[in-house]
């Protein structure tokens, strides 16, 4: 009987999980699988979840949360090859999104009998994993202010992102490419390896998951009204376009910032710095996706 460890985030998305834990008895039921659930609860998650692997060697693990809770997962199933299936019930769901994931948590369910196994490349940001998109700046402040929000939900993300808007800060960094040094002053910039944040804004048009590099995305000063052109262009896919934007290509970069400042990658806060040290880990990992 094939082996299928459900993680659970309970808290993720602000959503009830009742329907969710009542699909995946039912899922496992006509599908014959052996399952385990195993529910996060904020602390140690991710030891637990090594340790369950061990005892329980499934063949997949299946994700029921955002992307933190994708994120663990990762970190769980570094060593082996096991699959990654996501259920996306957080609030953003950005890796989902980038894998074209259903929304409805039945057709996501089925990815882990019927999806086609892809390997994707994941960011090493100054020795932690990154597997979507980690930044600097404006969202890395704004993830910090939704970390300690007792809500979730897209709707109070975007109430900070208001908020910060207004006390944007300009930083100096100097960004050693292995083929040269360049100095850029910015308000954020986005290591990307991945294309967009969960709420659809396309940050990083030329982004691919299987491509070996990531982008840096640069986003210099602007003044406050362009920030809702820089929105719609997001939107639309056309943010390269903007004069506010540069973004380039590598495999690694290591970049200093003139003062302290907040990274982000995932959404959970890595803490603030100075140094940033970023590479690539080709095919690091493989998820479940859907065929079509
Ligand atoms: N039982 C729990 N109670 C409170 N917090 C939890 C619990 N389980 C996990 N967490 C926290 O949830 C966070 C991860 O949430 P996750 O990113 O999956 O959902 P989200 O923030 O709603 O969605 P998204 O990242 O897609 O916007 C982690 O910071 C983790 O510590």
């Amino acid at each position: 009987m094939k082996r299928v460890l459900f993680i659970v985030n309970p808290f993720s998305g602000g959503i009830d999980k009742t329907i969710l834990l009542d699909s995946i008895e039912s899922f496992v039921k006509n599908h014959h699988y052996s399952h385990l659930i195993y529910k996060t609860s904020g602390s140690e998650d991710l030891e637990q979840v090594k340790k369950l692997i061990v005892e329980f060697q499934p063949a997949i693990l299946a994700v029921a949360g955002g992307d933190g809770t994708v994120l663990t997962a990762v970190n769980a199933v570094l060593d082996t090859s096991i699959p990654i299936a996501i259920i996306p019930v957080g609030s953003a769901n950005g890796m989902a999104k980038e894998l074209n994931i259903p929304t409805d948590i039945f057709k996501a369910l089925t990815l882990i009998e019927s999806g086609i196994d892809l390997k994707i490349d994941l960011l090493d940001i100054n020795g932690q994993v990154c597997v979507h998109l980690a930044d600097v700046g404006l969202n890395a402040k704004v993830v910090k202010r939704f970390e300690q929000d007792p809500n979730r939900g897209l709707w109070v993300y975007g109430k900070y992102v208001f908020r910060e808007l207004f006390q944007l800060r300009i930083n100096r960094f100097i960004i050693q490419l292995p083929e040269k040094k360049i100095k850029r002053f910015a308000v954020s910039m986005i290591f990307a390896n991945a294309s967009k944040y969960g709420t659809g804004a396309v940050i990083n048009p030329v982004g691919s998951l299987t491509d070996g590099k990531f982008e840096l995305c640069i986003i210099k000063q602007f003044p406050f009204w362009q920030f809702f052109i820089l929105a719609l262009k997001a939107f639309f896919g056309k943010i390269s376009n903007s004069a506010y934007v540069e973004i380039i290509s590598t495999s690694e970069a290591i970049i200093k910032a003139s003062r302290k400042t907040l990274l982000q990658a995932d959404g959970e806060i890595l803490g603030k710095v100075k140094r940033i040290v970023i590479k690539v880990l080709p095919q690091a990992v493989t998820f479940r996706v859907s065929s079509v």
